[in-house]
């Protein structure tokens, strides 16, 4: 089941995007509908509401006076705060309840306006955030009644749209008209969403593409990282000693393949054949894999390693799970800090990447081409570097 979060600003055009992707066959969720349920009349949520707020956010059928409640909250942070202790645990309980019924080929959208707000990103798949200019958010609010004043009261209230972009791994740009935001929705179905709950549903990493292109340093591969890195903390908690962002998307002004290598450092690899069935719950897959041995470290034992690759399309990614006495663990820390540390050993290898990938079909080729270039001159400098600089592998 792929699990899909939508989150944005009010007004920004959440529901009309959660509107077009239940058409397109996902199951949609909306918190705003369950902050109603939880506290309908008769509810033990409506009876706690009333014990915090008093009756007089009732009205006279014994309802929910929304209106007078939103005047209390919206001026208050810490009333807000405790209205939500009361309603989210309630709407998440729900949540899980109704994403639980759902057969297994489900792409379930959990429309939560609070996404960034209430740190629940890392539980799902993909996070997409709507976004629209906020002259444009008010007057489309004004359009469908609500007092400017209010609306600006609630936008104070909720995270900004860079706090929500730094937990998204999509933005959806909702500034032309329904026509264009459907377009962009549709595609962004078929090109990402469908593909990725296909992956899920047969268990398959996206795989990088066989044919070797770079591309120019992109400013987002870190963010890239964070998402993938909190989705592994999620699942493998303190059994992960160490998440790293490693390889070339981890130095800035390198040229790469769009590929994010993460190494994911364990006590021992048995660590992460236990977690193999939550990983792939959480859409990482592998298996065994090997380092190429250096001269000093001739033993291949001492190179094997879990690799494995995320499903999403989106975010091709390589995981690289190492032990922590592993030669390997060590060297792709110290490979990617001498290359963040030194300029001269970032153009070096840049040349030297741009000389093998002229000569190289595919990325295998490329990659059998690139390790006597390591075992020459990446290993030992890096080396010489490390004794130089005093640099030691970090602990934890
Ligand atoms: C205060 C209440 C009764 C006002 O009800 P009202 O019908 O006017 O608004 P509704 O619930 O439809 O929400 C509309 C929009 O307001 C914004 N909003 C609602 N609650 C909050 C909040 N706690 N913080 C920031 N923005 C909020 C969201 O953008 C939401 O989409 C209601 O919003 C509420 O119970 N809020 C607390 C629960 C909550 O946090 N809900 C948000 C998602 S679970
Ligand atoms: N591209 C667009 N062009 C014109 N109107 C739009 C566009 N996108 C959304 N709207 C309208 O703007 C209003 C707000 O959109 P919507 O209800 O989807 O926002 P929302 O982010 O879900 O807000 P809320 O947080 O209140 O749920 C709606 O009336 C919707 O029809």
């Amino acid at each position: 089941m792929l699990k899909v979060a939508l989150t944005g600003g009010i007004g920004a055009g959440k529901s009309t995007v959660a509107q077009k992707l239940s058409q397109l066959g996902a199951s949609v969720i909306d918190a705003d509908a369950l902050s109603r349920e939880v506290v309908a009349p008769e509810t033990e949520g409506l009876a706690a509401v009333v014990s915090r707020f008093g009756p007089e956010v009732l009205t006279s059928e014994g309802a929910l006076d929304r209106a007078k409640l939103a005047s209390i909250v919206f001026d208050s942070a810490p009333a807000r705060a405790e209205l939500e202790a009361i309603v989210h645990p309630r709407v998440r309980a729900r949540a899980r309840e109704l994403t639980d019924s759902l057969p297994d080929d489900a792409i379930v959208v959990q429309d939560i306006p609070l996404l960034a707000e209430t740190g629940q990103a890392p539980g799902f798949h993909l996070n997409i955030a709507v976004e629209a200019p906020r002259e444009l958010r008010l007057e489309r609010l004004a359009a469908r009644g609500l007092d400017r004043a209010d609306a600006l009261r609630r936008i104070d209230a909720q995270a900004s749209d860079a706090e929500r972009r730094e937990v998204c791994d999509v933005v959806l740009y909702n500034d032309h008209d329904l026509h264009e935001l459907e377009r962009r929705v549709a595609l962004l179905w078929d090109e990402r969403i469908k593909p990725f709950a296909e992956n899920l549903l047969h268990g398959h990493a996206e795989r990088r593409p066989e044919k070797l292109q770079f591309v120019e340093s992109d400013p987002l591969w870190p963010r890239r990282f964070e998402h993938l890195a909190a989705r592994l903390r999620r699942v493998m908690g303190p059994s992960a000693v160490r998440i790293d962002h490693v390889g070339s998307t981890a130095v800035a002004n390198l040229p790469a393949k769009d590929v994010i290598d993460i190494q994911v450092t364990v006590v021992s690899l048995h660590v992460v054949d236990a977690f193999a069935d939550p990983l792939g719950e959480a859409g990482f897959y592998g298996g065994v894999g090997f380092d190429s041995p250096k001269p000093e470290h001739p033993d291949i034992a001492q190179w094997e390693k879990r690799l494995y690759g995320y499903a999403d399309p989106g975010n091709i990614a390589h995981i690289h799970f190492r032990s922590i006495d592993a030669p390997g663990q060590r060297f792709a820390l110290l490979f990617r800090d001498w290359l963040r540390a030194d300029a001269q050993a970032r153009a070096d290898y840049a040349q030297a990447k741009g000389v093998l990938a002229a000569k190289a079909d595919s990325v295998t080729d490329y990659a059998e081409a690139k390790e006597p270039w390591f075992d020459r001159e990446g290993w030992p400098r890096a080396n010489r570097w490390a004794a130089e600089h005093g640099w030691h592998a970090p602990l934890c």
